[in-house]
């Protein structure tokens, strides 16, 4: 099922929480709303749903007209990031609730075949006679999307529905999402805050703030063309230095870096810990810490000019802290200063 936003507001008392808003989502993708608290996403989602009215503009589902659909007729199936499960119904009643509730009727034997399948898809096997506080909170969303997905719904709308969970379970059901939604191909519209899961799992992302949509784009475009210094920033991890543009060409001590388009003036030049390098050339930096991971080691390092910026070198590079050097930019993203 296709959905298109066209020019869709939301204002509460006098707070415009949602501005404007046109979007397309294609039948069988996934897109993650990503933007900072308060921003809008479940505002959206919720309309959506029709569990809000739009104040201005349209949602269309296919051809037709959201506000001419009921919420029961929509289709959708909807995770909460705190789902609350029935904790007085085994887990495959939970699963069965839907069906048994829907309009469309089905046999005993048809509702227990489907959340026998559903018990399997979600890796819940051997666990359907148990009750929600006899499993664990990476189970407990598995099943909410079990029954979420038993009516089978046209759209799945999914708002931070792994925000409670440790950052490990996190990782493995965003890839299992991923892998239940390329099985299934239903269009799903996820909320997330968090970048990394934004990335990971979807298939175009689309950046919020304050009620508006500044970018959308593949993971890739977002990641290596952010269209402003708060894209850049919110995807976090960028060193910001303040720099000053002249015809096209960023000037930091004596580095000179390409700023193609950039207006003439102070910017602010992004670049993240890949984009810099431990060099001969460069800014000179003192290194004050090096902290080490599995694959990389990271170098904190104060330059002259007064920052602070942290970069990622290969493992075996020798260097401590205190060690004198430059740093070159590799790569970075030029934005005017605001004023
Ligand atoms: N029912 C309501 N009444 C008044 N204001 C509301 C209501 N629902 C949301 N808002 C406001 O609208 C803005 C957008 O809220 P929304 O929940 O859509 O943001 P969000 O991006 O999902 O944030 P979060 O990541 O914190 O969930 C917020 O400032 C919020 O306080």
């Amino acid at each position: 099922m296709k959905i298109k936003l066209d020019r869709v507001e939301k204002t509460f008392d006098t707070f415009r929480a949602v501005r404007g808003v046109s979007l397309n989502i294609e039948s069988g993708e996934l897109v993650a709303l990503l933007g900072p608290s308060g921003s809008g996403k479940t505002t959206i989602l919720r309309m959506i749903a029709g569990l809000e009215y739009a104040d201005a503009g349209h949602i269309y589902f296919g051809e037709q007209d959201a506000t001419e659909i009921s919420v029961a007729n929509r289709g959708v199936g909807f995770v909460f990031q705190h789902y609350a499960l029935f904790p007085h119904m085994t887990v495959a009643q939970n699963i069965a609730f839907g069906m048994k509730v829907s309009k469309t009727r089905r046999s005993k034997d048809e509702i227990n075949l489907r959340v026998a399948e559903l018990l399997d898809l979600m890796r819940l096997k051997g666990l359907g006679e148990r009750f929600p506080a006899q499993i664990s909170g990476g189970q407990r969303q598995r099943v909410a999307l079990a029954r979420a997905l038993a009516v089978d719904p046209k759209v799945l709308l999914l708002d931070e529905p792994f925000g409670a969970l440790d950052a490990n379970v996190r990782r493995e059901l965003r890839r299992w999402l991923r892998e239940i939604h390329d099985e299934l191909g239903i269009t799903t519209l996820f909320v997330t805050h968090d970048q990394e899961e934004a990335l990971d799992l979807a298939d175009r992302v689309v950046i919020l703030r304050e009620g508006e949509i500044v970018q959308h784009g593949s993971p890739y475009e977002i990641c290596r063309h952010p269209n402003s210094a708060f894209v850049t920033r919110f995807l976090g991890d960028a060193n910001r230095l303040e720099v000053r543009v002249h015809n096209g060409v960023a000037h930091i001590a004596d580095l000179r870096i390409a700023a193609p388009g950039c207006i003439d003036g102070p910017a602010e030049l992004y670049a993240r810990p890949g984009d810099l390098a431990w060099d001969g050339k460069g800014i000179a930096a003192t290194v004050s810490r090096v902290i080490d991971r599995p694959g990389s080691r990271r170098i904190v390092a104060d330059l002259d000019t007064g920052e602070t910026v942290e970069l990622d070198v290969p493992p075996d590079v020798p260097v401590n802290a205190k060690d004198r050097g430059a740093i070159a930019v590799t790569r970075a993203s030029i934005f005017p200063l605001a004023m």
